[in-house]
Formats: structure tokens, sequence, C-alpha cells
């Protein structure tokens, strides 16, 4: 049922085979070496979380009464609760309300230039000038927006967002999936852009799918054998090159490999992203640009002020051609592996994701896949670079790192949840914590929702980009300390002294990153093997994050590599 079309076969370095693979670099020792910032702070804020939002523990004969359950502990919307009297109206919350930057920000887009204003630093001068809530106003064609910058405040939005969190955004994809390509989403929105009771709906179906630890371990191997392709591209570009230094567009080396990676999940498909000789021209080639392509063109139609809803801008035309493109070939696929008419009496267990989404429905299924690949190509491609770059950054970490690794991978044999007895997810350490990649946590406050003590519906964005590099929840944040996230560290370094919703990169609750278990394997898999395929190193000067969509590296991810005996 798994079709292999690209380059997987040769296997770089050594060893070959899963239960033997470099993915068991995690042994326990490292483990508790790099361990476990998120885990344990999503653990305890969902644990001690009044509406016990385990979204991943939900299943399909349980969810009912589950999120029933969850309904009867949340507050009842009709009624106002205690406090809001007393609480102050929306327009008393201090911040610039004028827009301005936000607007020159839009015009400029839809002129087609850049803006050099760093979304950091504005985000860093707002917060001095108005404090830790902020009224950023009303955007054109958004609603009202507040900024939030305090985590006690992050942590009441999210305990109070009720059985349905709603994260507005992603007009443009919704107006393209209903008014450009009706035919083809026929009104299905897709788990990511809906809301309410149609959103529960569609995660309801998809946990089940998505969510469980077998789902992962059934892609191991695969991912193992793309993670091959891609050190094996490594190596070739090494050898061409002086100094083996990567090129300048090696981060979308690393684009080629998340797509080819959820693109396995998504389509039961090798896409073959990772071939070396790509022609412009082909499929996948095509595929790679539109995903990548269409992504950048969301940070102008999403994040800035909507002047596409007035004006088919540059952005707005880009967009829609690299949409016809992922949907059109996201269809072929679906047709093809709806051609396979695999006997209903296959059990659910055994079927690929995409052939359980099929059984649902195929409208349900395109919707999904298409979701998969706009959430995981870029989050995963983009946090794969920043760890790299972090570990060529601090070469005795790196090789900790390696050493564990080797000694480890003959011997570790995974365990029937998929994971190596001491296998770290990353999303546990501080590759994640330095790269969260998705900057801010977005939530819409229903009606009657006093807040944060001011009585409005109000847009938040939990700017959770700042918090995790607050100097008052960690010492030296900036610093790539791993040992901080040891259990059994108790000094001043560690994140035990930090606050559980300072940092969220998988955000909270029942309307968490459903593709997180996956984006975790893949890059254990990924920088495991390419830590023991080569010493990276950087020479050059310290690298620039920014935020455009996501968060992550601004100049090019010039690394160098030097190619070692695994
Ligand atoms: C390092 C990689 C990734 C990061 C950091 C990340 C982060 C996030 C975050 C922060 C959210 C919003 C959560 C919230 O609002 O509480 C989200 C949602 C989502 N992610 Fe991921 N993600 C990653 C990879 C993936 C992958 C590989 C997939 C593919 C399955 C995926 C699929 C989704 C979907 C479909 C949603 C929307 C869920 C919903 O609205 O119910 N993500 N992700």
């Amino acid at each position: 049922m798994f079709a292999t079309t690209g380059n997987s076969e040769e296997t770089i370095g050594s060893p070959p085979s899963i239960g033997q693979s470099s993915i068991t670099f995690n042994s326990m020792r490292f483990a508790r070496t790099f361990p476990s910032i998120v885990s344990r702070a999503v653990w305890r804020t969902i644990s001690t979380n009044a509406l016990k939002c385990k979204a991943e523990t939900v299943t399909a004969t349980k969810r009912d009464e589950y999120y029933k359950n969850i309904s009867a502990q949340t507050q009842n919307f009709n009624e106002k609760p205690s406090g809001w009297n007393e609480a102050l109206p929306f327009e008393a919350i201090p911040g610039p309300k004028s827009t301005v930057i936000l607007t020159v920000m839009g015009l400029l887009s839809l002129m087609g230039l850049k803006t050099d204003v760093s979304v950091i630093d504005m985000n860093k001068k707002l917060q001095k000038r108005y404090g830790d809530i902020v009224n950023i106003g009303k955007p054109i064609g958004k609603r009202p927006l507040v900024f939030v910058y305090n985590p006690n405040d992050m942590e009441h939005i999210f305990r109070n967002a009720g059985p349905y969190p709603i994260r507005n955004g992603l007009e443009a994809v919704t107006y393209y999936r209903t008014k450009v390509r009706p035919e083809v989403y026929k009104g299905v929105g897709g788990v990511a852009l809906v809301h309410g009771e149609e959103w529960f709906k569609y995660r309801s179906m998809a946990n089940p799918i998505l969510m469980q630890p077998r789902t992962t371990q059934r892609y191991i191997r695969t991912m193992d054998t793309v993670a091959n392709d891609l050190v094996k591209n490594i190596r070739c570009l090494a050898k061409e090159r002086q100094n083996n230094e990567m090129p300048e567009d090696f981060q979308n080396e690393l684009y080629k490999w998340s797509l080819e990676s959820v693109g396995i999940v998504a389509f039961n498909r090798r896409l073959g992203c990772l071939k070396l000789d790509l022609e412009k021209g082909s499929e996948a080639q095509r595929f790679i640009t539109s995903v990548v392509k269409s992504l950048d063109m969301l940070y102008y139609l999403d994040v800035l002020p909507h002047v596409w809803r007035i004006f088919s801008t540059k952005h707005w035309k880009e967009y829609v051609e690299c949409s016809n493109v992922l949907t059109d070939i996201a269809l072929k696929y679906i047709d093809e592996a709806l051609a396979e008419n695999v006997p209903e009496d296959v059990p659910e267990h055994e079927l690929s994701v995409l052939h359980k989404l099929l059984r649902v429905d195929k409208q349900f299924a395109l919707t999904m896949v298409i979701d998969m690949v706009a959430a995981g190509v870029d989050t995963t491609g983009k946090t794969l670079a920043a760890a790299l770059y972090f570990l060529a950054k601090n070469p005795e970490k790196q090789a900790r790192l390696r050493e564990e690794a080797i000694k480890k991978s003959s011997r570790t044999k995974f365990s029937r949840h998929g994971r190596s007895p001491g296998q770290i997810s990353l999303s546990e350490s501080d590759y994640k914590r330095n790269h969260k990649v998705g900057p801010n946590r977005y939530r819409k406050l229903e009606a009657n929702h006093q807040g944060f003590g001011y009585q409005k519906n109000v847009d938040v964005v939990a700017v959770n980009f700042l918090s995790s590099r607050d100097s008052d929840q960690y010492k030296e944040p900036d610093k790539f300390i791993p040992d901080r996230f040891l259990r059994t560290t108790t000094d001043e370094y560690s994140v035990k002294n930090a606050h559980p919703f300072a940092t969220l990169p998988f955000g909270h609750g029942p309307r968490s990153c459903i593709g997180k278990r996956l984006a975790n394997l893949e890059l254990e898999v990924a920088i495991a093997k390419i830590c023991r395929n080569f010493e990276l190193t950087w020479p050059h000067e310290d690298m620039k994050f920014d935020i455009k969509l996501l968060y992550g590296i601004a100049d090019p991810l010039k690394l160098r590599v030097k190619p070692l005996q695994a």
C-alpha cells in the first residue's frame, strides 16, 4: 500500500534497519540530558487544567461523553461571569489603537514591497510602552486585536477558551476554498479553519487517526529512509562546495525534507522531493515551490491588513496560483489512492492515514491532507534549520548527542509506542524552546467572557515568542542550555522556575497541534541522522532570527559540514 517513488534506497552510514536506526540516539542518559520543557509544561498545564483538555487522549468512542463533560465544566456563556460589572470596557485597554504600523505595512505589501519592520522589535516596544495587555485596534479587514505578553494572562485565556476554542485567521485560505475552488472543496473548510461545532466534528474524526502513538509508529521506517535521503543530499552538496559549506538556499533543502516527510503520511507515497536532480517542471518541484510560496504569501494575506479583500493584490494572485497547483496535485494523489480499491474488510488499524481519512469521506480527506501539508512543512523545516544551527554553534552539545546516538544505536529497540526507551522528544528540549516557530498563539474570547478584566469579545494574540525568551522566566534565555530541562536540575537555570504557559510550541488544549507526534518523530530522526553523519560548524556571525508567518532563521543557513564515518 506504500508506493515508493523517491530516492530512498541508499542508506548513508549505518545502521540500515529500523531497530538499529540512528534515531535511537535518544538513550536514557541523553534523554535525561535533553529533556523536557514542553512536555512537562504541557503535562502540568493539561493535568491542572480546569477544563481537562487532553485532546490527544480522546478516542472515537469516548469523545462525545468527554466533550460533554468539558462543556459542563466550562462556564455558561449566557451568564455574565462574576466580576463582569466591575471589569473595564475594552476601550480602556491601553495601546496604539490606530494600527498605524500595520496599516503602513499593509500598504507597502499592496505595492508588492517588502518591509523591514521587525515584528520582534515592534512587540518589545509595544510591551514597554503600554504594558502586558495592549489594544492594537482594528487593522484593515480584521477584527479588533489585543496582544498579551504575560504568561498569567495567557494561562487565563487558554483555560477559558471553552470546549471549542476559536483561533481566528487564515481567512484567505477560507476564501480560496469557498469562493475560488468551491467545486473542489464543496464547503468543507478543514480542521484548521473552521470553528465551533463544525470544528469539533472534524477534529473528533481526525484525532483518532492522527494523534495515536501507533500512527507515528507506523511511519518510523519511512521517516528513516527520508532522513537518509536528506543525509545523502547534504553529502553531495558538501562535496560540490568549497569548505563543505551548505549553499545559501539550504533551508529549501530542509523544506523538501519536511514536505517529503509529511507527504508520506498525507499521501501514502514518496513524493520524490529529495531527488537531487529534480527537474524544474517536474511534479515534485512544482509541488514544493507551490507549498513554500503559498505559505510565504500567507504572511502578506493573513498577518498584514487584509487589503486583498479590497483589491486583487499581487500576493493574492500568487497565492491562488500556488494553491491551485497544490489542490490539483493533492486531488490527483487522492484519486490514485481511491483507485487502489482497498477492500472494506481491511481492519482500520492496518490502513494508512490517507486510507483512514478516505474511509471517513473524500472531501474530509482532501482538506485534511492539504492542512497537514500547509501546517507541517514550514514549521518542521524551520525547526530543523534552527536546531542544526544551534548544534553547530555548540560543539560540545553536538558531540554529546553524537556520542549517545552512536553508543545506543545498536542496542535500543523501539517500544510498542513507537519510541525507543529513552527517546527524547524535541518538543521537550531546548531545540524547540529556542525555535517556537509559531511565534504567537491566537484565541478568540467569546461574548460575555470577562477575559482578563475587560468586558468585550476580543481576538487575543498571546505573544509567546517574547514570553519564552523572557529573562524573568528563564535565566540567560537566549543561551542553548539543554540542562535546564533536566528533571534533576534545581539551580536557577531550571525550567521549574518558569511559568508553564511561557512556552507553548504546540499550543494548548483541544485545539493544540494535531501533528505534534508526527513533527517530533520527523525531527528526532533527522537530527540524529545528521549528527551521526556530519560534524556541523558555524564559522559566521550569529544568525538573525525573525518572524513572518512563523519564527525562524533570517539569514542563509551556511552550515559547514564535515562528513564522518557513521
Ligand atoms: C515543529 C513542527 C510544528 C509546530 C511547532 C506546530 C505548531 C502548531 C501550533 C502552535 C498550532 C496551533 C495550536 C493552538 O492553537 O493551540 C498548530 C495547529 C495545527 N497543526 Fe501544527 N505544528 C507543527 C507541525 C505540524 C505537522 C507536521 C502537522 C501535520 C499533521 C501539523 C498540523 C496542524 C494542524 C492541522 C493544526 C490545526 C489544528 C486545529 O485547529 O484543530 N502541525 N500547530
